[in-house]
C-alpha cells in the first residue's frame, strides 16, 4: 500500500473519476472525506452514487465519511476541512476533483452556464486548495494536492469554450500554488484525462459518428475508465512522487500526440 494511514478529501467523489479516486486511495490506505453535489430532482441518483461510493470504501476496511456541497462556495470547502479535522485528525492529501461541463455552443452561450462552469471548476479548485493547504500548513507534516485537470487545458473544443479555459486555469493553479506551497511541504501536481468514460460525456458520445472518431484517435485503442485516473492521482499522492511538484501528467492513452 502507498498511503497506509493518510487521511484524504475527494471532492466531486461519488461518480465517475472522483468515485475511482476516493475508492483507490482507500485501497492505499486512506481513510477519506468525500464531497458530492446534486440537484434535488436528481436526489435518488445521487443517494444510490454515494452509498455505493461508501459501501466500497467500508469493505475495504477503511473509513468514508460523505458531505453533501456545493464546491463553488468556499463555505464547503471550509466544512470539508473542519469535518476531516473533527473525523479523522487532519488532511493529508486533497483529489481537488469535482467538474461539469455542460456542453454548449459559443456564440450563444448563457451567462449562467459560463459562470457555473467557472464557479464550480475553477473558483471551487481555487477554495478547497486554499482551505486544505491551510490545514496542512498548520499540521506542519506536509501534504500532497492533486488536481482533476485536463487534456482539454491544452486543446479546445467547440462546444466547451467556458469549459477548457477552467481546466488551463486549474493547471496554472497547481503550477502556482506549488511554488506557494512548497517551503511547506505541500506538494501540487495535476492529471490531465483524456476521453474518459463516465456521466459527463454520455450524452456527447452518444453519437455514434463522435465516438468512432475519437475512438479512432486514442492510440491505445480504447476510452480511458475513471479507475485509469485514479491510479495515476495515488501515484502523485504517494512518496514515489516526493520530488514531484508542479508537474501535470496526461492520462490519456496518447490522445493528445496523435497529430496524424
Ligand atoms: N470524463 C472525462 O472524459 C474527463 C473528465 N475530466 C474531469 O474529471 C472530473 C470528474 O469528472 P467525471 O468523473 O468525468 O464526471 P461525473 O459527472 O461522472 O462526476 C462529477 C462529480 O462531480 C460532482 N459535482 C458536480 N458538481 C459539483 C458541485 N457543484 N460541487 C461538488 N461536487 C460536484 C458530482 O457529484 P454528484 O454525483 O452529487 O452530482 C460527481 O461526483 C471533472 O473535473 C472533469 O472536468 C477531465 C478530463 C476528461
Ligand atoms: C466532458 C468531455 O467529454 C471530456 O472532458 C474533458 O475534459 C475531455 O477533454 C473531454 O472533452
Amino acid at each position: 500500500m502507498l498511503l497506509t494511514g493518510k487521511r484524504a478529501i475527494v471532492t466531486g467523489g461519488s461518480r465517475g473519476i472522483g468515485r475511482a479516486i476516493s475508492v483507490e486511495l482507500a485501497r492505499q490506505g486512506c481513510d477519506v472525506v468525500i464531497n458530492y453535489h446534486s440537484r434535488a430532482d436528481e436526489a435518488q441518483t445521487r443517494d444510490t452514487a454515494i452509498s455505493e461510493t461508501i459501501a466500497e470504501i467500508t469493505a475495504l476496511g477503511r473509513r468514508a465519511i460523505p458531505l453533501e456541497g456545493d464546491i463553488a462556495l468556499k463555505r464547503t470547502a471550509l466544512e470539508l476541512v473542519e469535518l476531516a479535522r473533527a473525523e479523522l485528525g487532519g488532511v493529508d492529501i486533497l483529489a481537488s476533483n469535482a467538474g461539469i461541463c455542460p456542453f454548449h455552443s459559443f456564440l450563444d452561450m448563457p451567462a449562467e452556464a459560463l459562470e457555473t462552469t467557472i464557479g464550480v471548476n475553477l473558483t471551487g479548485a481555487f477554495y478547497i486548495c486554499q482551505a486544505a493547504a491551510n490545514a496542512m500548513k498548520d499540521q506542519g507534516t506536509g501534504g500532497a494536492i492533486v488536481a482533476t485537470s485536463s487534456i482539454s487545458a491544452l486543446v479546445g473544443g467547440a462546444m466547451q469554450t467556458h469549459y477548457t479555459p477552467t481546466k488551463a486555469g486549474v493547471h496554472s493553479l497547481m503550477q502556482s500554488a506549488a511554488i506557494a506551497l512548497g517551503p511547506y511541504g505541500i506538494r501540487c501536481n495535476s492529471v490531465m484525462p483524456g476521453a474518459i468514460a463516465t456521466d459527463i460525456n454520455r450524452d456527447d458520445w452518444s453519437d455514434p459518428q463522435k465516438r468512432a472518431y475519437l475512438d479512432g484517435r486514442i492510440p491505445l485503442g480504447r476510452f480511458g475508465q475513471p479507475e485509469d485516473v485514479a491510479k495515476v492521482v495515488a501515484f502523485l499522492a504517494s512518496d514515489m512522487a516526493g520530488y514531484v511538484t508542479g508537474a501535470a501528467l496526461l492520462v490519456d492513452g496518447g490522445l493528445y500526440v496523435n497529430l496524424q
